[in-house]
């Protein structure tokens, strides 16, 4: 039938890449593309290989436009996880991949993937901050007060601090998710100061110290695994220029700004520029004094750039989405600014996919 021949083709397309890149013969190809012509005939899929489930968990990362970080891409470690069937399991199996990514700040970029279908994790990722709505306003991550519904629906209460750790939410195919408590050992966070006001502790800042994306599809050779959560470690940006300063998220600026001494009442005193690059100095100083690796966006770019030679050199085009790329704070100080970039998608690749609340 239709389906089973675009497997097939698609399946093709993945591991002739695969051969290809790590230059396995003939042969061996062939005979690998008839025992898949055989398990997707007889099944309507078929099983990766682990060396080549961890290649293509790799080649996605490479081909994700919106990742800075790309440069690293082979070095990822890959955790096969196929065999857990259960939430208990799956819960265990995260924690794991906790521990072991945060490596107790020496960050280790990492992958889980559970079996293709069966599993959904419905956080957004691993560790984040409840958020709710009062009467008196928001407490927390604004970005997290419908997750957090879902969690208190399940069960589940924080205590309303504006950094209460949400729970693991685990569905195993359409029964109902279970909620877990994360560990304090799997737990890294870190409290934000500044090398030289000492005043900046007083805004009570802190952030987690590893992001591990649960929400993205893993695509790979027509594969789609639902639940594959991967961890790099952070950009300072994305907590300095994002997490705390967009209105919409916990919203520092203004008090940043006192805390400076700053005048607030016009716009072009840029008041809220000092304030961002402050913040953001706060942040780098905060995760580097804790021994937790985190990058500053120009050494990120740089970085970057030397993904796109070592591309070039291996005769592959860098696509990316320019918009993601450009850092959120001086962009047009990175080399990325001043050049395009095709925002071709390509897989092995990590999607979107709809939510299940
Ligand atoms: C090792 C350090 C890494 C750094 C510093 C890094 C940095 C970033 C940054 C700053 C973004 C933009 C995020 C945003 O603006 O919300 C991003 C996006 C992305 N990164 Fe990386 N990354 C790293 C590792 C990884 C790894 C290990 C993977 C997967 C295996 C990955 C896959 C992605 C994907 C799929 C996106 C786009 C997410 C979306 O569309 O919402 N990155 N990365
Ligand atoms: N540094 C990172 N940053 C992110 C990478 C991908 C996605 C996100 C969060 O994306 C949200 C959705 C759009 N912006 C926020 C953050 C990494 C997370 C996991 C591996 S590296």
């Amino acid at each position: 039938r239709y389906e089973v021949l675009e497997m097939y083709l698609k399946a093709k397309e993945f591991i002739e890449l695969y051969y290809k890149e790590v230059e396995m013969d003939e042969a061996l190809l062939k005979n690998r593309l008839l025992e898949i012509s055989n398990e997707i005939n007889e099944s309507g899929t078929y099983t990766l290989t682990y060396d080549e489930l961890a290649y293509g968990a790799r080649v996605a990362w490479r081909n994700s436009n919106r990742c800075i970080g790309r440069l690293f891409w082979e070095s990822l470690h890959v955790l096969d996880q196929r065999a857990i069937t259960t939430e208990d399991e799956v819960a265990e199996a995260l924690f794991h991949h906790l521990q072991y990514a945060t490596n107790n700040g020496k960050v280790i970029p990492t992958i889980s993937i559970f079996r293709p279908d069966h599993i959904r994790i419905w956080n957004h990722q691993l560790i984040r901050y409840a958020g709710y709505e009062t009467n008196k306003g928001v407490i927390g991550d604004p970005d997290s007060i419908a997750f957090t519904k879902v969690c208190e629906s399940l069960g589940w209460k924080g205590l309303k601090t504006n950094f209460d750790v949400l729970p693991l939410v685990i569905q195993v195919g359409n029964q109902q998710p279970k909620w877990f408590e994360i560990p304090q050992t799997c737990l890294l966070e870190v409290r934000i100061s500044h090398p030289t006001i000492t005043d900046f502790v007083n805004l009570q800042l802190k952030w987690y110290g590893v992001p591990f994306v649960s929400d993205m599809k893993l695509e790979i050779g027509g594969i789609h695994y639902c639940a594959a959560p991967f961890n790099g470690w952070y950009m300072g940006t994305e907590i300095g220029a994002r997490n705390f300063a967009d209105e919409k998220r916990y919203n520092v600026l203004p008090d940043v700004a006192s805390v400076l001494g700053l005048e607030q009442t016009r716009d072009s005193t840029l008041w809220k520029d000092r304030a961002l690059v402050e913040l953001n100095v706060a942040v780098l100083h905060s995760f580097k004094q804790a021994g937790v690796s985190i990058v500053d966006h120009h050494t990120a770019a740089k970085q970057f750039k030397q993904f796109e030679k070592r591309e070039e050199d291996q005769g592959r085009k860098v696509t990316g989405t320019w918009s993601w790329l450009i850092p959120p704070i001086s962009p047009a100080a990175t080399h990325i600014f001043h050049k395009e970039y095709q925002d071709k998608v390509v897989t092995p690749n990590y999607f979107y996919q709809k939510r299940r609340y």
